[in-house]
């Protein structure tokens, strides 16, 4: 359904002597329709830059994008927007989302607003209501402004403002992890039930592995901007060595501190430094291999 081919994200330095930023490096990823896909990696990994991608946010350096089977990397104006419209996402700071002048409902309406197309007047006021119920809103609630609700229930005014134009893809961005623990398991309820509705497919960016493991039809891993491992079940049995030692560190689900502040050497796997079991030719960045249900970014990964 949607695929980033080669997608590639390199932030110039905005001063002087800074080095320029690699967020994304030459990252295939494909998410089918109606699937989970969970994206797990250390802080800084390059998660977020990677969706923003997807979406089209911000455009990458390298790669392509196709969303059923269309270039979105080459659509413009009018067919750019209305592809747009079916790839929607839910941040991890509701609040930054949401004007602060506006109201709930007129923020869950935007959408509507945005694309004259869709509904107005009494179908837009009855669709807001249908919007309000689903997500589990009071209508007295959306009469409120961001700053009268708490932070699960502005997360359910985003979501209901995500899913108003029936998007194909929700990227989820952590969108729980402002939150206290028994809202969490409502919110994760609530999108996958969302999920089931629309039959719209998940990307999952989430620090948990368990969270991760438990919503995931498959797992990929990041590291350095870079895709290690990706496949069913990694997380229960987990080859790339970074998989490994994420997957044996924790108990609490959470990923150790970053890892991420050496320096490369150019052209080497991105996890040389910190690999137990480097070789020589991990001097030359591996390419993905695919075996069965896996796709695995290491030379030592020999699938026979
Ligand atoms: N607009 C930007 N300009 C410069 N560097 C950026 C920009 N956005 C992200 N970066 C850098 O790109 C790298 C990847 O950032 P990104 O936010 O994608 O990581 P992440 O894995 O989502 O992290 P977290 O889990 O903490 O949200 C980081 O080093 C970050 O500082």
């Amino acid at each position: 359904m949607i695929e980033g081919r080669g997608l590639t994200k390199i932030f110039a330095p905005n001063s002087p002597g800074k080095n320029r930023i690699i967020a994304v490096d030459n990252v295939n990823i494909r998410i089918e329709a109606g699937e989970t896909l969970t994206l797990v990696g250390e802080s800084g990994c390059g998660k977020s830059t990677l969706s923003r991608l997807l979406l089209l946010l911000i455009p990458p350096t390298r790669g392509e994008i196709f969303f059923e089977g269309q270039a979105l990397t080459r659509l413009k104006g009018k067919e750019l927007r209305s592809v747009r419209k079916k790839l929607q996402i839910v941040p991890q700071q509701p609040e930054s989302s949401l004007d602060p002048r506006w109201t709930i409902a007129y923020s869950i309406c935007e959408p509507f607003r945005i694309h004259p197309d869709s509904l107005h007047g009494r179908q837009m006021y009855e669709e807001l209501k249908r919007l309000l119920r689903l997500v589990g809103l009071e209508p007295e609630q959306a009469a409120r402004y961001p700053h009268q609700l708490s932070g699960g229930e502005l997360q359910r005014a985003v979501i209901a403002r995500a899913i108003a134009l029936e998007p194909s893809l929700l990227i989820c961005d952590e969108p729980t992890s402002m939150l206290d623990v028994s809202t969490q398991a409502s919110i994760i309820h609530l999108l996958k039930a969302l999920q089931q509705d629309l039959g719209c497919a998940l990307l999952f960016i989430t620090h948990d592995q368990g969270l991760a493991h438990a919503i995931g039809d498959r797992t990929a891993v990041m590291f350095a901007g870079q895709i290690v491992e990706e496949g069913q079940g990694i997380l229960d049995r987990p080859y790339h060595p970074f998989t490994c030692r994420i997957t044996s560190v924790s108990d609490s689900g959470s990923l150790p501190p970053s890892e991420l502040q050496g320096t490369k050497i150019p052209g080497s796997c991105v996890y040389y430094q910190f690999c137990p079991e480097k070789t020589e030719k991990c001097l030359h960045s591996p390419e993905m291999v695919e075996y069965e249900d896996r796709r695995v970014r290491c030379h030592n990964f020999s699938p026979t």
